[in-house]
């Protein structure tokens, strides 16, 4: 792939990084709505460091998030979860891709809240499935009909991911697409805040 800011409009990058400040940019949603593909992408955007909480959850464990989930559960996880996150969150300005239960999580929820500015990354169920159905890392959709337990997820969770700063549609267009759509709802957010 190119390197984004070959792609991406310098301007509206611009502005989105000084509408950003220092703050970090965190971005939640459902498994295979692209957190970590379009965090990543926009962090190379804005010029700041990326970090995904998953990957720093299986660094700091040396277990994957499966392995995590079969030997201590969900509930520790989502422990484990909350304390990673609260030091990621500790300084910015950085792009954090969330796993998708993270903001689901009262007490992460409350941390990214208070971190930084949000981003939901709303997709429709087809889009998902597509994207999560290729593997099967994630413990969550070891069921017996992991697309219904995926539209279950999407039931109880749409609600509360709604609660976010700014949402932007995911969906089966070019990523660079979505960052740019990403970049303009910050710097837009600033636009609409400033005249408040
Ligand atoms: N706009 C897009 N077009 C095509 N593919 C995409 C797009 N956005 C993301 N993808 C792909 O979809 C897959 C899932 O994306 P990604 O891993 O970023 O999701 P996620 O939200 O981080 O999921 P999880 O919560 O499981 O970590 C990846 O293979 C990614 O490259
Ligand atoms: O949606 C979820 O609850 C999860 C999503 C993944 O990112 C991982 O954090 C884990 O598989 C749990
Ligand atoms: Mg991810």
């Amino acid at each position: 792939m190119n390197d984004v800011t070959e792609t991406v409009s310098a301007t509206l990058a611009e502005r989105a990084k000084l509408a950003l400040g220092k703050r970090n940019l965190v971005f939640i949603g459902l498994m295979g709505a692209g957190k970590s593909a379009i965090g990543r992408l926009t962090a190379q955007a804005l010029g700041i460091p990326f970090i995904d909480s998953d990957h720093e959850i299986e660094r700091v464990s040396r277990m994957t998030i499966s392995e995590l989930f079969a030997a201590y559960g969900e509930e520790e996880f989502r422990a484990l979860e909350a304390r990673v996150l609260k030091r990621l969150l500790r300084s910015g300005p950085r792009v954090v891709s969330t796993g998708g239960g993270a903001y689901i999580n009262e007490r992460s929820r409350r941390q990214i809240k208070k971190g930084g500015v949000t981003i939901w990354l709303n997709a429709d169920l087809d889009v998902l499935w597509e994207r999560v159905n290729k593997r099967d890392t994630r413990p969550l959709l070891k069921t017996e009909n992991p697309k219904q337990t995926l539209e279950n997820l999407m039931r109880a969770r749409y609600p509360i991911y709604a609660e976010a700063d700014l949402t932007v549609l995911s969906r089966d267009v070019k990523k660079e697409m979505i960052v740019e759509e990403v970049l303009a709802a910050i710097a837009d957010r600033q636009k609409a805040q400033s005249h408040e």
